[in-house]
């Protein structure tokens, strides 16, 4: 209580001095934001960071590696897979607007640090060395959307700290040494939508997860959870559940016996939570099934064993008659229902596999068909004719893959059509097809189906399509939460010389990329012979339509904007070609696949996508679609490098400084390849001024206009080896906002 109160009255005094310093600062950089990274880095041992000062400096102008900024505020450290020790210290909490922390995948080690900033979002930690347990100061992040807390080295229960989180859509405590019982605030997290545990020491009963309206994705593989299963989980699209020693056997109710007091469902959960005194031990199970239920029953029976012997001998033998009786009548009804049982005989599953299982599934089939059906009530009510008439047109051959993914899903053997019709026009059902299961996408990768994404997408309607690239068509799709993402729906070309497993296996590649720069990946679709990509949707348009569209857009890029998209531009290519293992080229890389945000922070679309460019399938595709303009000398011998990235990146920097477009053919025969034209002009000062975005009118220092040329210079010469590395070209830039930033002058909006 003493070391408590020291400790809160130390953290006062911090945050005075904070407040004290803050009044001699002159940094741009919120200076809480400064003294809380200034702490970050010290507690990490001072790696080797792009940008990173021990004591002050000014994280969001100097653009730190790894720090997202708005305004002066730090908004994101993003710092994953990055090799980095230490620990977290103490001084998170000082943050003053942070939404995004990601240190997965490094080394960190210690507590997770019960102070936390509020203001967090998106809190991924796994992969780390954490020990201890989870804070409990969990309960006062009422933002938090995301948090993964999975492979590390935690132990202790799961804090009961879930009450106030009603954003928490996705949490991933897998991989840890989590022990005890879930928490009973987990039943109050209304928004939760995955929630993985899997691979812990978790016990007791699962009852608190019955009521969680948006779950859709469980995972409580191998921990110590007993049974029996609450059926509403049972409907959850993708939930596994196999290696937890449940006892499922009270579901079956042909082969028990009916149960003289109460069944297994009706037991209270392990000892820990049973209210009855030692004195008045509640009586065993009736029959003692499974390592929980005798370990219950094991000390009243060594008391009163001598006096009750006989009673034990007969009830033993009762027992036997009885499953031998169950047995018999068993084998019966297996010789009559070959047909059915021998598919559910193959069924996959650890605990609950076995015959017992039989009507279990039956009524699981029932009661998933009704929750869906209730989920999408409105839905359905009005579309229903539409999905099925959408459904049909994916020609003869649908019939056998409706009966096939009916059953991979369920697991159930089902040929009843109106029933898969039903089970179609679900959501999102995450039903995962089995060579995706066997190229081990990553659990958090999302399944769409066809129908839900019809359903999100209006039909793929003329109103929700957004653009056509060379390898399809993008969709808005708004999710029933209201969540917006960009669906690519591949043209049937694109893809045709992929087969499956090779589409499954780009799924899992890009879904791996993972950086504050990149568009990322939510999940796929891969039905009826469609294969769709699902991604994030960015709602500023593209650095394309930003500059060379009519509308009033273009006249928004002021300088600095444009050179700090030429920074994130460039971060995304260096983390492709640096951070990555192996490493991404592009391919691709262009305006019009840098996309926007409301901040206007860039967001690189297609990356990872190359192999179905280099397929040959895209080469039939109009002009207007191509890369034209962009590609690198040796393009024309049909070599292509991550240094012909670097080409392309040094022509949207073109892009961005002259406001032309990368091949023009309207324009005059010599200027209608941009970098032709302009490359030969860079060195020229005179020249160079000519060329400037007239749309900037002036407003864009000399110096800084000459050291973007000079940077532009290097990326797009002729030869590849001469061309710089990204993680150059990002230090050129960062020094070249450092002196502007010093100069003091501003050319903002
Ligand atoms: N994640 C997204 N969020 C918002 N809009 C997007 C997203 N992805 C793509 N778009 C929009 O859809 C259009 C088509 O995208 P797509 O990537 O298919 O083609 P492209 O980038 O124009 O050309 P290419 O196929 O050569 O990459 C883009 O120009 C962009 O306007």
């Amino acid at each position: 209580m003493d070391y408590l109160s020291w400790k809160t009255i130390a953290r006062v005094f911090i945050g005075f001095m904070v407040i004290f310093a803050s009044s001699y600062s002159d940094g741009f950089t919120d200076p809480r934001d400064v003294f809380a990274v200034n702490s970050l880095y010290a507690s990490l041992g001072y790696p080797l960071l792009p940008g990173w000062v021990p004591n002050g400096g000014d994280p969001c102008l100097e653009a730190w590696q790894g720090i997202e900024c708005v305004n002066s505020n730090i908004t994101g450290l993003i710092l994953n897979g990055a090799n980095l020790g230490g620990v977290l210290g103490d001084n998170l909490g000082f943050f003053s607007s942070i939404m995004i922390i990601n240190l997965s995948n490094n080394r960190i080690g210690g507590g997770i640090p019960s102070s936390l900033p509020l203001t967090i979002r998106n809190l991924f930690l796994s992969g780390n060395q954490f020990v201890g347990s989870i804070p409990s100061s969990l309960s006062t992040l009422g933002q938090l959307t995301d948090v993964s807390l999975n492979s590390n080295l935690l132990t202790g229960d799961i804090p009961d700290a879930f009450q106030t989180l009603p954003s928490l859509i996705n949490m991933d405590l897998s991989d840890n040494n989590l022990t005890g019982q879930l928490p009973p605030s987990l039943g109050n997290l209304s928004a939760m939508a995955s929630l993985h545990m899997q691979n812990n020491k978790l016990v007791g009963v699962l009852n608190v997860l019955q009521d969680l309206p948006a779950l859709i994705d469980l995972n409580i593989e191998n921990n110590l959870f007993s049974g029996p299963i609450p059926e509403r989980l049972l409907t959850i699209p993708n939930f596994k559940k196999d290696g937890n020693p449940f006892n499922t056997t009270v579901m079956d109710p042909p082969i028990l016996p009916p149960p003289p007091a109460a069944s297994v469902s009706d037991l209270p959960p392990p000892p820990a939570s049973s209210g009855a005194p030692p004195s008045r031990k509640a009586p065993p199970p009736p029959v003692a099934k499974g390592p929980s239920s005798s370990a219950r029953s094991g000390s009243a029976e060594a008391k009163g064993f001598w006096t009750t012997k006989k009673v034990v001998f007969i009830g033993v033998v009762a027992l036997f008659v009885i499953i031998a009786l169950g047995l018999a009548v068993f084998m019966l009804c297996c010789n009559t229902k070959k047909h059915k049982s021998d598919g559910i005989s193959k069924m996959p599953g650890g605990y609950n596999k076995g015959t017992t299982e039989k009507p279990m599934i039956r009524e699981n089939a029932v009661e998933q068909k009704n929750v869906i059906d209730k989920v999408n009530k409105e839905a359905a009510e009005h579309s229903k004719n539409e999905h099925k008439i959408n459904i049909k047109t994916g020609g003869m051959s649908n019939q056998k893959d409706d009966v096939d993914m009916g059953s991979k899903r369920t697991g159930m053997i089902s040929t009843n059509r109106e029933e898969h019709e039903i089970d179609m026009l679900g959501m999102d059902m995450n039903r995962i097809p089995p060579v995706a299961k066997s190229l081990n996408l990553p659990p958090s990768v999302r399944s769409f189906t066809i129908a839900s994404l019809q359903q999100y997408t209006n039909s793929f309607s003329q109103e929700s399509f957004i653009g056509q690239g060379m390898l399809g068509s993008v969709y808005r799709a708004e999710l029933p939460d209201g969540k917006v993402l960009a669906v690519k729906k591949f043209n049937s070309e694109a893809l045709i010389h992929h087969k499956d497993d090779q589409f499954f296996q780009l799924v899992s590649s890009v879904y791996k990329l993972r950086h504050a720069n990149v568009v990322e990946l939510v999940g796929y679709c891969a039905e009826h012979g469609q294969k769709l990509l699902i991604y994030d949707y960015c709602s500023n348009g593209t650095v394309y339509d930003a500059l060379h569209s009519d509308s009033e857009n273009n006249k928004r890029l002021s300088w600095n904007a444009r050179v700090r998209i030429s920074l994130g531009a460039a971060r995304a290519l260096e983390y492709l070609h640096e951070v990555c293992q192996p490493p991404v080229v592009h391919r691709n890389f262009k305006s019009a696949n840098i996309l926007l945000d409301d901040e206007i922070s860039v967001h690189v679309s297609d990356c990872g996508l190359a192999p179905l460019l280099s397929s040959g399938s895209v080469s039939q595709l109009p002009e207007q679609l191509s890369t034209k303009g962009y590609n690198a000398p040796e393009f024309e011998w049909g070599t292509y490098t991550h240094q012909s990235d670097v080409f392309s990146f040094g022509v949207v920097m073109l892009e961005l400084l002259t406001g032309r477009k990368a091949y023009d053919r309207l324009r005059p025969r010599g200027e209608q390849f941009l970098a032709r034209w302009a490359i030969p002009q860079l060195h020229d000062f005179d020249a160079l001024s000519k060329m400037v975005d007239p749309s900037l009118v002036g407003a864009y220092p000399a110096k800084s206009l000459s050291r973007y040329a000079d940077i532009i210079s290097l990326c797009v010469q002729a030869e590849p080896e001469f061309r710089p590395p990204m993680s150059e070209i990002v230090q050129n830039l960062v020094h070249l906002i450092q002196r502007e930033s010093l100069n003091k002058k501003s050319y903002e909006d």
